[in-house]
């Protein structure tokens, strides 16, 4: 890519120093010759940091910032989200068509990149059948083997494949005037504030967009209304990658008969569904787990019949969680430049009214005690905009050493027990489920929240940890390894002291994390880091309260398989314990005459019976077996007596209000959580 700078020519001197040394070292010259680039530039050329590394990734990107943003969208206005994704193949003379491009026969062969001499097709196919039948003994002898790779090897790029990218939602809209800078200027957004959004950096519609200029070369289509609007916004733009600025096709107001509100976003760019097919449905199926209130349409639409996808996950609830709402720096997290940023964008007059309104928890009385241990140079009534460098040094200082209560957490959204629990429940159907909702704490000034979920047993979940990863409501998918829920389930939770068997149970491990910052590593929100102390214990206590739940299920699933046990062995043997008693007395009583033995009264009685056939091996069966049902009864007995009525067996059942009234208490125990819908 062209990398001009534009911030003007580099200046006279060094450019002509530089020449002076080209003529020994040319290469050198040409690394010193300065230069800027604009974010679009930047972005453009590490496309991967945002999660654009190759056509697949980029097709999995581009369908979930979309997807993401419609979410934000439509929570932020507390509608119900209905967002319908569509991908359409498109194939290459289709494109050509769309772009004007007349198709073209290939001519000369050999220049292509696939081209195969038939010397080389010839070893290639003796190559693939001795593949085949090293295989086919492998197989035969029951040893694995490795899946040979189909690709030709390196050489082999294959022909791009394109995609039609539409996202439709019923969300807030954007203000007509806003269109072009939201989606043609890197680095702009609506959600910079200190707030829970999906969305942050300001970045990823502008990403879909510069990765449809780099491989298409088409604008993207963005149609858009907000409530109450008698007219939709369409806008076709593109982006000026050096100046960073969008460049606009058409942007005009079309009559809006419906009354529609929400947007519809529609960007063509290269893809590979073949490679990512399945990471864009399981993003989408986990996103239903997480988002059980919204309802999603998923199309992958092809020439090829067969290979059409249409999924719909369906609205499971109409309880949304609530809005988050924005809040205030935290003073134990701000550094100078934030503190300057405030100074000169606060309305408040004077120092006391500053530090009482731009942060939390600085209460009247407490920043007035803070301006008084600031010195004789800082007072409650000083012009706030007076503050001089140095003294905005000592504000910082104080702040860091100061003692505030931690961030409350009210201003969070998380999830919630009963969505976490129904999403489970509804996409893994498993035998057992327990969840957890953490309270609030605190990582650098910004509050989080993590929620848990650990469910075992299910429909397609495999033997072992089976990881589901979100932050912020965002399923993550990505550098799993890294992460530090995957970290802490691996390595730091014994799971057999919680009777769970690591390697051969089916376990969903299900962890929800949101803060009005996560601390994702790198701009394409794929994986937390397994750095931060304050998150990675919060992560594994709420997957240990879990377990402790599961636990008390599963001893008691085990107490009772052991006594089913005890009693089938126990029953096992009555026929052959009569038998062998029947003889013995039998054999008693017959002696009892000839030998002249004597017995006590009560075997006396006894031997009387067995000589009259009153008692028989069949008498001796019933009393034996009668006696087996009574211990057994007895023991479940005592057990439900020691271990209280508390630890009788219980289902979580969900009650839904029909009207979808939002208002609900939550009634937690450990080991359910009981919505109350008012
Ligand atoms: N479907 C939509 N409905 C309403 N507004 C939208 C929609 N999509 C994008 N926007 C607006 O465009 C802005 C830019 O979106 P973009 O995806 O580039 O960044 P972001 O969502 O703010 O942050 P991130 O890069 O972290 O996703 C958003 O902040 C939002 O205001």
């Amino acid at each position: 890519m062209d990398s001009e700078g534009i911030g003007g020519a580099p200046e006279e001197e060094p450019k002509k120093s530089n020449r002076g040394k080209a003529k020994q070292n040319p290469k050198k010259a040409k690394e010193s010759v300065l230069k800027q680039k604009s974010p679009a530039e930047f972005f453009a050329e590490n496309k991967n940091i945002a999660g654009f590394d190759n056509p697949g990734k980029s097709l999995y990107t581009t369908v979930r910032e979309l997807v993401e943003n419609s979410l934000d969208s439509a929570e932020s206005i507390s509608e119900l989200p209905v967002i319908e994704i569509a991908i359409e193949e498109i194939n290459k003379s289709k494109f050509n068509t769309m772009i004007g491009l007349v198709d073209r026969e290939r001519v000369d062969e050999e220049l292509y990149d696939d081209f195969e001499s038939a010397k080389a097709r010839e070893k290639r196919l003796a190559k693939e059948a001795r593949v085949q039948e090293i295989q086919a003994k492998n197989i035969a002898l029951g040893k694995k083997f490795k899946e040979p790779s189909t690709a030709k090897g390196a050489k082999s790029r294959g022909e791009a494949a394109f995609f039609r990218v539409t996202c439709k939602d019923n969300g807030r809209g954007m203000p007509h005037d806003d269109i072009p800078n939201m989606f043609g200027r890197v680095l702009s957004g609506t959600k910079y504030g200190l707030k829970q959004t999906r969305g942050k950096f300001g970045l990823g519609a502008k990403m879909a967009l510069i990765w449809s200029k780099m491989s298409t070369g088409l604008p993207i289509e963005i149609t858009s209304s907000m409530k109450g609007q008698n007219y939709v916004s369409y806008c076709r733009l593109d982006i000026d990658i050096h100046k960073n600025i969008p460049h606009v096709h058409a942007h005009e107001k079309r009559e809006n008969k419906d009354r529609w509100h929400g947007a519809e976003i529609q960007v063509i760019i290269e893809g590979n569904w073949t490679t990512h097919r399945s990471k864009i449905l399981h993003y989408m199926r986990q996103m239903a787990v997480i988002t059980p209130y919204a309802q999603f349409l998923f199309k992958f639409i092809s020439d090829t019949a067969e290979k059409t996808v249409t999924v719909r996950f369906a609205r499971r609830t109409d309880v949304m969680p609530p809005v988050p709402l924005e809040t205030k720096h935290h003073p134990s997290a701000v550094d100078l430049l934030l503190i300057k940023r405030l100074v000169a964008e606060t309305s408040k007059q004077n120092l006391l009214q500053f530090l009482q309104h731009e942060f939390v928890n600085i209460r009247k009385s407490y920043a007035e005690r803070l301006i008084g241990e600031m010195g004789p140079d800082f007072s409650s009534k000083m012009p706030v905009k007076s503050l001089t460098s140095q003294q905005i040094v000592r504000i910082q200082q104080l702040f860091r050493q100061a003692k505030f209560d931690d961030p409350s957490g009210d201003c969070l959204s998380p999830a919630g027990e009963y969505n976490l629990r129904l999403g489970i429940i509804k996409e893994l159907q498993p035998d057992l489920v327990a969840t957890y909702a953490g309270s609030p704490q605190v990582f650098e000034g910004h509050p989080f929240i993590v929620e848990a979920g650990i469910s075992l047993g299910g429909k397609d979940v495999k033997q072992g940890l089976n990881i589901f990863r979100f932050a912020n409501r965002i399923p993550l998918l990505f550098e799993q390894g890294a992460d530090v829920i995957t970290r802490t389930a691996l390595k730091r939770i014994n799971w057999n002291s919680y009777k769970i068997n690591q390697m051969q149970d089916k376990i969903g491990v299900f962890v929800s994390i949101v803060s009005t910052k996560i601390p994702f590593k790198g701009t394409g929100k794929e994986y937390i880091g397994d750095d931060i102390t304050e998150i990675s214990s919060a992560v594994k206590s709420a997957i240990q309260q879990c377990c402790l739940q599961l636990k008390s299920k599963i001893v008691k699933r085990l107490q009772a398989r052991e006594r089913q046990e005890r009693k089938r062995n126990l029953n096992r043997y009555i026929p052959d314990a009569s038998r062998a008693v029947m003889e013995v007395l039998e054999q008693m009583a017959h002696n009892r005459e000839s030998k002249r033995q004597r017995y006590d009264k009560e075997d006396e009685e006894l031997l009387d019976k067995v000589a009259s056939e009153e008692i028989t091996e069949k008498t001796l069966k019933e009393c034996l077996t009668q006696h087996v049902e009574q211990v057994d009864y007895e023991m479940a007995l005592e057990y439900a007596t020691q271990s209280g009525v508390s630890e009788e067996p219980r289902e979580a059942i969900y009650l839904n209000s029909l009207e979808g009234s939002h208002n609900y208490i939550d009634f937690h125990s450990p080991i359910f959580v009981f919505r109350l819908i008012t």
